[in-house]
């Protein structure tokens, strides 16, 4: 089976050509063995590029665990660098994932993914909950270095708030000069990872509403440095919300499991 890697700030990924539509997408113990980074190729998630009749193409994404997940911003970004390699679209494109169609641009293996609209918050005493295509709680922290993003990102998945799907959740940090600095602890891979490309989204719109940082928003990640714009629509809710930075394949190979 062969197999190309990409990552985007450090989040990454096995990518899959499947256009012929043959790789067995519910065989969650073999995606689950790729993505494991003892015993197969190693990633945070697996994603299929497949064709769409109305779109470029339809982005199937998995995370670690082998499960089918909710969208993923960084794979998303990924995976429009894939088609751009691929020679699918040139300049722009149009694609369909699991919560709903996106657009999106390529320049110099910068890529910039508009996301779905966010139509509310829940802004509680110590965290807000809202969905950017995938669910995400943000904490704001002080001394993010140090802080414990496993062991609290775990509780926070795993409580009972947030059962039975369970949530991710990110801690962030704003900075001296305005930008923020995130870490993200990832359900469906269960630990920590470089980058989330929906969680700084969810980051960047809490800070807006909390601190009033302008879009847009710089952040830092473990693995580099994303940018989220956005406008506000209504009361908590966002339109023409943009996450961009780089994605760029790193090896091609043939798995033989
Ligand atoms: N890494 C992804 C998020 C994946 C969401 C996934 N962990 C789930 O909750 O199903 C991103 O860049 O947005």
């Amino acid at each position: 089976m062969n197999f190309y890697k990409y990552q985007g700030t450090g989040n990454d990924f096995v990518m899959i050509d499947d256009r012929a539509d043959n790789f067995p997408a519910g065989d969650q113990a073999l995606i689950a063995r790729l993505c494991d980074r003892r015993f197969g190729i190693g990633a945070d998630g697996l994603i299929l590029l497949r064709v769409d009749p109305d779109y470029d193409f339809r982005m199937i994404y998995f995370n670690a665990d082998g499960a089918e997940g909710s969208m993923c911003g960084n794979g998303g970004r990924c995976i429009v660098q894939f088609a751009y390699d691929l020679g699918i679209f040139t300049d722009t494109t149009r694609f369909i994932a699991v919560d709903g169609e996106h657009t999106a641009s390529v320049s110099d293996d910068v890529v910039s993914l508009k996301m779905s609209n966010v139509t509310g918050m829940d802004m509680q005493q110590d965290y807000t909950f809202l969905n950017t295509g995938s669910p995400h709680v943000v904490r704001f922290v002080d001394d993010l270095e140090s802080y414990d993003v496993v062991g609290v990102g775990k509780q926070i998945r795993y409580s009972d708030t947030f059962k039975p799907g369970g949530t991710n959740v990110n801690f962030v940090q704003v900075m001296p000069d305005k930008t923020l600095f995130v870490r993200t602890y990832e359900r469906g891979v269960e630990d920590e990872t470089y980058s989330c490309g929906t969680g700084v989204t969810a980051a960047a719109l809490t800070a807006y509403k909390q601190f009033g940082l302008p879009s847009p928003v710089s952040i830092r990640v473990l693995g580099g440095q994303l940018r989220v714009s956005f406008e506000e629509t209504g009361e908590a809710t966002f339109e023409s919300i943009y996450l961009t930075g780089p994605a760029k394949q790193v090896f091609t190979g043939s798995a033989t499991v």
